[in-house]
């Protein structure tokens, strides 16, 4: 007879017990009822037992840590449902134990089972790193990832580690075991998603922060600039540099613009030790040659004033002298007061010729001072009208720029630029008025190219342009855009707004070749588009 209620049920556990020879406890007596009336025990949950399991798990493989992953998730939940379907699907899943390989042995093994010695635990991702949606099921099985993408994936994390994780040891060591995992023969598709999405996630803060250093530092710059120009008000050209400074240590920075700002700043050390040398210099010479010329005075006039009174004690003399004999005394006095008057004069003009000498070499001195500072001002890299490089700058811009070029395997062109029917605006407008039309052109230049391009004065109303990652048909296109800026931003001269155009010659420079050469063909390729009406631009 089976028991159906819960009394009858009671009864027969009691002797279900019994049978067993089982003590009659709580838990006991429960087991044997539920196991008389065929249900479920109502037992609690057992989460802390279950959690200690989990973290007894093994993380070893990606297989390990997903596995984990999915069995602290159906823990959580509390559903012996989703623990029984976790623990079925990973033991379906999982290789025969004989035939376990290690990851250098079984590159053919599939991802999902495929045990990564250098996977997520000896990389130092915890768990708790894991992003949940790494262990959705289609995120288990995506496709895994073409070997040449995780290569140049790998190649640009190598690239970039010493820039973002120069300062960032926990960035540093995820990039590196990113890279190494990327390399690997074969990855577990959401392993990898999770490690890039914790590498991405944790550079975006050391690229806040670098930028925010970027910023402050170009902050700390302004703010020198900024006062060094508030301190030399005197010069013209050393206010024109260090407002030229401010501006260019505006962000976004890039290296050639630090390049040009470093080049600036040479200029501007160079120009204030020219003008502390000459101050300086000048400034002594002054105050010698002043002293040494009152005292001599004050001597002179001493001495003509002692000698003066004693001529007049000697005339005094001889008008009171009665007798020859009388004179005779007063003369010879007369003779040694105008000797040693002569040797007084004579010892003043040599010490004059003296400060004299002294006076013409201190102004050799400077004037070989002033010789040595023109050398020093070839130092100078910037053109002192239009701001923008001379000669000397676009000659290392050059010269750099070509490097570049040889390293990165990349093109590099220059354009040289003419202002057109120049000599008609300086005869019409005048030679200042000239002078404010190049500034002009180099202003709109600045602003029309792009922030790569430089542009220089090469002389006179010629400029060059250094355009590097160019093609000569982009180079022309640049070019060309500045001509278009240049029409639409006219050059005011008063009330009159003068329209100002140029002939262009554009070449790429060639490896191997001098630069004179390039610029000869640029300058051959301006002329034709001179002679083909002006305002155009010609490839060389
Ligand atoms: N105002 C001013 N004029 C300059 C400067 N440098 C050169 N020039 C003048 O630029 C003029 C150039 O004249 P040209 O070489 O005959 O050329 P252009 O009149 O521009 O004629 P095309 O080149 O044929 O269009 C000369 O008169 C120079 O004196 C400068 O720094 N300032």
């Amino acid at each position: 007879m089976s028991a159906t209620t819960p009394k009858e049920i009671a009864r027969e556990a009691v002797r279900l017990l019994a049978a067993r020879r089982l003590p009659p406890t709580p838990d006991n007596f429960q087991a044997a009822y539920h196991e008389v009336a065929g249900t479920r025990p109502l037992q609690p949950f057992p989460l802390a037992q279950l959690r200690q399991i989990a973290q007894a798990l093994p993380e070893r493989t990606p297989a390990q840590v997903r596995f984990k992953a999915l069995f602290n998730k159906a823990v959580s939940r509390h559903t012996w449902d989703d623990l029984e379907k976790v623990l079925t699907q990973h033991l379906a899943a999982a290789p025969a134990p004989a035939s376990t390989p290690t990851a250098a042995a079984a590159p053919a093994t599939p991802p999902a089972a495929s045990p990564v010695t250098d996977g997520p635990a000896a990389s130092g991702f915890g768990p708790s790193d894991f992003a949940p949606s790494a262990f959705a099921p289609d995120a288990a099985h995506a496709p895994p990832i073409a070997p040449e993408i995780a290569e140049q994936t790998a190649r640009i994390i190598d690239i970039a580690q010493p820039l973002v994780a120069a300062d960032d040891r926990r960035l540093h060591d995820m990039g590196e075991e990113l890279v190494r995992y990327l390399r690997l023969p074969e990855h577990h598709p959401p392993t990898l998603r999770r490690m890039l999405a914790d590498y991405a996630y944790r550079l975006s803060f050391g690229v806040e922060e670098q930028t925010g250093v970027r910023e402050a530092l170009l902050g700390l710059l302004r703010q020198v600039f900024e006062h060094i120009d508030a301190i030399s008000p005197d010069n013209p050209w050393l206010r024109q540099q260090m407002q030229a400074l401010v501006q260019a240590a505006q962000p976004p920075l890039s290296q050639r613009r630090l390049e040009d700002l470093q080049a600036r700043v040479k200029d501007v050390i160079v120009k204030q030790a020219e003008a502390r040398e000459q101050t300086v210099r000048a400034q002594e010479l002054m105050r010698q040659t002043l002293a040494t010329f009152l005292e001599r005075l004050a001597q002179t006039a001493a001495s003509i004033g002692q000698y003066h009174a004693e001529f007049e004690a000697c005339a005094q003399a001889l008008e009171r002298a009665e007798s020859l004999a009388d004179m005779a005394p007063v003369v010879q006095e007369a003779i040694q007061t105008a000797r040693a008057f002569a040797a007084d004069t004579q010892r003043v003009a040599d010490e004059l010729t003296d400060l004299r000498d002294r006076a013409n070499r201190a102004e050799a001195e400077v004037e070989r001072l002033r010789a040595e500072l023109d050398q020093m001002a070839e130092l100078v890299t910037h053109d002192l009208l239009t701001g923008v490089l001379n000669r000397k700058g676009l000659a290392s811009a050059i010269d750099r720029e070509t490097r570049r070029a040889e390293r990165t395997g990349t093109r590099v062109c220059i354009a040289l630029l003419d202002v057109d029917d120049f000599k008609r605006l300086n005869d019409t407008l005048g030679h200042l008025a000239g002078d404010a039309a190049l500034k002009h052109l180099a202003d709109v230049a600045r602003r029309s190219l792009r922030p790569q391009d430089t542009i220089g004065r090469y002389g006179g109303e010629e400029f060059i342009i250094v355009l590097p990652d160019t093609t000569p048909e982009e180079a022309c296109g640049v070019v060309q855009r500045l001509q278009r800026d240049l029409s639409a931003h006219l050059f005011l001269q008063g009330e009159q707004k003068v329209l100002i155009t140029f002939s262009a010659g554009v070449t790429e420079l060639q490896h191997d070749e001098p630069v004179d050469a390039a610029i000869a063909r640029a300058d051959a390729a301006m002329y034709r588009a001179k002679r083909a009406g002006k305002n155009r631009v010609m490839a060389g």
